[in-house]
Formats: C-alpha cells, sequence, structure tokens
C-alpha cells in the first residue's frame, strides 16, 4: 500500500473473495488501511473486488473501512443495483474471449467503468487474478460506452505491447508484479509503473 502511494498509482485493489490468495478479510483490511499514512489529495483510490456480493457482504467491509469504489464480478443488473444501494463508482468486470463479449452503448447505464480482462473458464475457482491475457488487438476499434481500463496476465515485460495492440489508457495488474501469488514484489511493481509511465497512462494492482 505504501509503494502504491509512493508510486502515485491513482487505485489500489482491496480483494474481498475468499477464493483468492489475495483474499484480505474486513479486519485485515482494516489494519492496512490504518497503517498507511493520513489522506492526502494524491492517494490512491481504495477499490473493493467482490464477486457476486450481496449488499451485506459489502456492508461488513464498509463498517470496517471506506472505500472510495467497487470492482464487481457479477451481472450488469446486480451491478447497478449495488451501485444504486451504495452510491459508490462501479467498475464492472467484462471477461473477454472474442469481440461479442465487449459491452456495447446499450448496456453501460449507471456503470461507471469496465475492467476488460481475459475471460474465465468452468474450471477457474476465480473469475480474475489469474494471470491470463486474451487477444489485446480484440479491443483495438472497440469504442467504449465508458472508460475501460485493460487488466489480466499483464507484467512489466509485456504492458507496453498490451497498452500498444489493444488501444488500452489505463490497465490493472495482479499476478504479474507477484513474486509467488499474493505476495507482491516491489521491484516488480516499480518496473511495471515505470513501463506504464513511459507509455503515458494510469495504472492500479490489486
Ligand atoms: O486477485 C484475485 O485473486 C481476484 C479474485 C477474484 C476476482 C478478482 C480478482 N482479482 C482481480 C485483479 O486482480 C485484476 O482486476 C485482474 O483480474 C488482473 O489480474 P492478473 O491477471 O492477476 O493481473
Amino acid at each position: 500500500m505504501e509503494l502504491c502511494q509512493a508510486l502515485k498509482v491513482r487505485w489500489v485493489g482491496l480483494v474481498f473473495h475468499p477464493a483468492s490468495p489475495r483474499f484480505l478479510t474486513p479486519g485485515e483490511a482494516r489494519c492496512l488501511y490504518e497503517a498507511t499514512s493520513p489522506a492526502q489529495a494524491d492517494e490512491p483510490e481504495r477499490i473493493g473486488l467482490f464477486v457476486k456480493p450481496t449488499l451485506r457482504v459489502i456492508e461488513q467491509v464498509l463498517e470496517h473501512l471506506p472505500l472510495d469504489g467497487l470492482q464487481l464480478y457479477t451481472s450488469l443488473e446486480n451491478a447497478q443495483a449495488i451501485r444504486r444501494h451504495f452510491q459508490l463508482p462501479v467498475w464492472l468486470a467484462q471477461g473477454i474471449a472474442d469481440k461479442a463479449h465487449l459491452p456495447s452503448g446499450s448496456s453501460a447505464d449507471q456503470i461507471d467503468g469496465y475492467v476488460i480482462e481475459a475471460r474465465a473458464t468452468a474450471q477457474d475457482t476465480r473469475p480474475g487474478g489469474l494471470g491470463r491475457s486474451f487477444d489485446w488487438a480484440l479491443t483495438q476499434d472497440w469504442h467504449s460506452p465508458r472508460p475501460w481500463m485493460l487488466a489480466g496476465g499483464l507484467t512489466p515485460e509485456n504492458v507496453q505491447t498490451a497498452l500498444q495492440l489493444s488501444g488500452a489508457r489505463a490497465v490493472d495488474v495482479s499476478s504479474g508484479v507477484e513474486e509467488s501469488p499474493g505476495r507482491k514484489s516491489l521491484a516488480r511493481m516499480e518496473k511495471f509503473v515505470r513501463n506504464v509511465r513511459a507509455k503515458s497512462c494510469t495504472s492500479a494492482g490489486s
């Protein structure tokens, strides 16, 4: 968290999905929140990641710490209902395997943005944080109805190519800056942000 502040990334993701190696209980997330320095104007926004959450699950987290936004793995309808209920920005994750999976204008109401990443398979135990990429050229000519970020399988080594091929203006990374599942590598985080900035866009991490 402190390095994210120092690197001035725009968003930090906190994963509240029990099947994840990055899973945080609300209490652990609170400790992280308290351990970081007092709010500054350019502090990263704290984004809570939830998979098919009920309102109560999100409420339990919000009882422990404030969140600046939500990254949701759920249906559009549920994401819209959650956004209305909590009045928080919602980024809806979309798993992509072909162009037909990319959101279109008609599906964009009451959603703040999209996280576009590889589509999970039936064998996967979770829908994100899998370190898996998709064909980045799929988004090249896509006109997104909302702001979007590219995610899935990004690394310091491939992120510049990913930006070039996908046309993305913001990226999200997790596995690619870890030394083992759930353990971030500070050196890889720094290298990732440096390489992204060399291509002038915004970054996020979970
Ligand atoms: O990180 C997880 O384990 C996770 C579990 C359930 C839903 C989302 C999760 N992570 C999402 C992300 O970290 C990113 O938004 C994205 O999927 C990129 O992940 P990665 O391919 O590991 O860079």
